[in-house]
Formats: structure tokens, sequence, C-alpha cells
């Protein structure tokens, strides 16, 4: 059993949805997973506290979501100690179920950095009512949920077996 710290960026609420399902999933296999927004993490959660981090973040205009990158930054020295995974959720359509959509670069940086294990790209939502000028404009011919909780829970599964393998005793 190993206790992993699920932590995200999101502004309208998807990215914090699919952290949960990732926690779910690893709480169904037997592992304690603690969900936690990034902003609320960065200054207030002691990373060493934790076997593994999964760190996801929301998209917007290719860039990961700033509380993320924030959390990343400043644990860096922790995380680089520990199995850490990325995800990114973003994309408005069946793409992320279709193939497997390689980190922007920017996440892809951060994997580098902190010797992350793995990432996935999740699809994203947006609501048709999203309000906000650009987000508005995208939901005329974007707006809906896709998201697939299969898809999230088979990536969680699969970090679960790594972490049953760096902890066969628990
Ligand atoms: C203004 C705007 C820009 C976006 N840019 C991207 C993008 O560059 N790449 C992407 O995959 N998704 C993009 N999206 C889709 C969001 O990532 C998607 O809605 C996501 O689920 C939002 O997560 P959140 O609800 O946690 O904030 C964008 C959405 C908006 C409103």
């Amino acid at each position: 059993m190993a206790r992993v710290l699920v932590t995200y960026g999101s502004t309208r609420g998807s990215t914090a949805g699919i952290a949960r399902w990732v926690g779910d999933a690893l709480r169904r296999d037997g592992h304690r997973a603690d969900v936690v927004p990034a902003r609320d993490a960065t200054g207030g959660v002691d990373v060493t506290g934790y076997d593994a981090v999964v760190i996801g973040g929301a998209l917007y205009a290719g860039i990961w979501h700033k509380d993320a990158r924030r959390f990343a930054r400043r644990n860096a020295r922790a995380l680089r100690e520990r199995p850490v995974w990325l995800f990114s959720s973003g994309p408005l359509d069946r793409s992320a179920e279709e193939k497997d959509i390689p980190p922007v670069r920017g996440v892809a940086k951060r994997m580098a950095r902190l010797c992350a294990r793995g990432h996935a790209t999740f699809g994203g939502r947006l609501a048709a009512d999203a309000p906000g000028m650009m987000a508005a404009s995208l939901a005329k011919k974007m707006a809906g949920d896709h998201r697939d909780r299969d898809h999230v829970a088979a990536w969680a599964a699969s970090v679960s077996a790594a972490l049953r393998v760096e902890q066969p005793s628990g």
C-alpha cells in the first residue's frame, strides 16, 4: 500500500473531477490517496509524507495550468526523490481516446526535470455557457464533456501496478 498525493490545477472543475477518479481508482487498489487542489497543496502539503505523487493540470492555450506548474516548481526537490506521474486534460473531442497525445512542450520539460515515470492526456470538458470571451467562443463549436472515466481508470491502474512493484510488501 502506497500513500499517494493526487494534486491538480483546474479552473472550471473538470480536471478536479479527473483527479478524483484517479484517487478513487488508486484507493480501490488498496492505496491511500489524498486528492488536493495544487493551489492548496503548494504551501500546505508536505510531499515528503507521500510515497508517490500524481500531478494533473488543465491545458489552456497549450500551457499546463499555473497551479500545477507552481506546485511542481516549488516541490521539485521532494518530487525528484519519489515516483511522480503527470497528466494533462484538455482536448474537446475524442482524440485523447483515439491515440496517445504526448505532453505539451512545457509538461515534457517538467517530466524530464522531475524524472516523471509517465504522462497521459485525457479529454476535457467545456460547458456551453462557459464564462469568458475565449471560452464562450470555443464553446460554440467544442462544448461538451469529453472525459472518459474508463481511460482515466486504466491509466490509474498502470500507476497502481508500478507502485506495487516498488512496494511489494504493501
Ligand atoms: C480559452 C481556452 C483555451 C483552451 N486551450 C486548450 C489547449 O490549448 N489545449 C487543449 O487540449 N485544451 C484546451 N482547452 C480546453 C480545456 O483544457 C478543457 O476545457 C479542460 O477540461 C479545462 O479544465 P478545467 O475544467 O479543469 O479548467 C481550452 C479551453 C479554453 C476555455
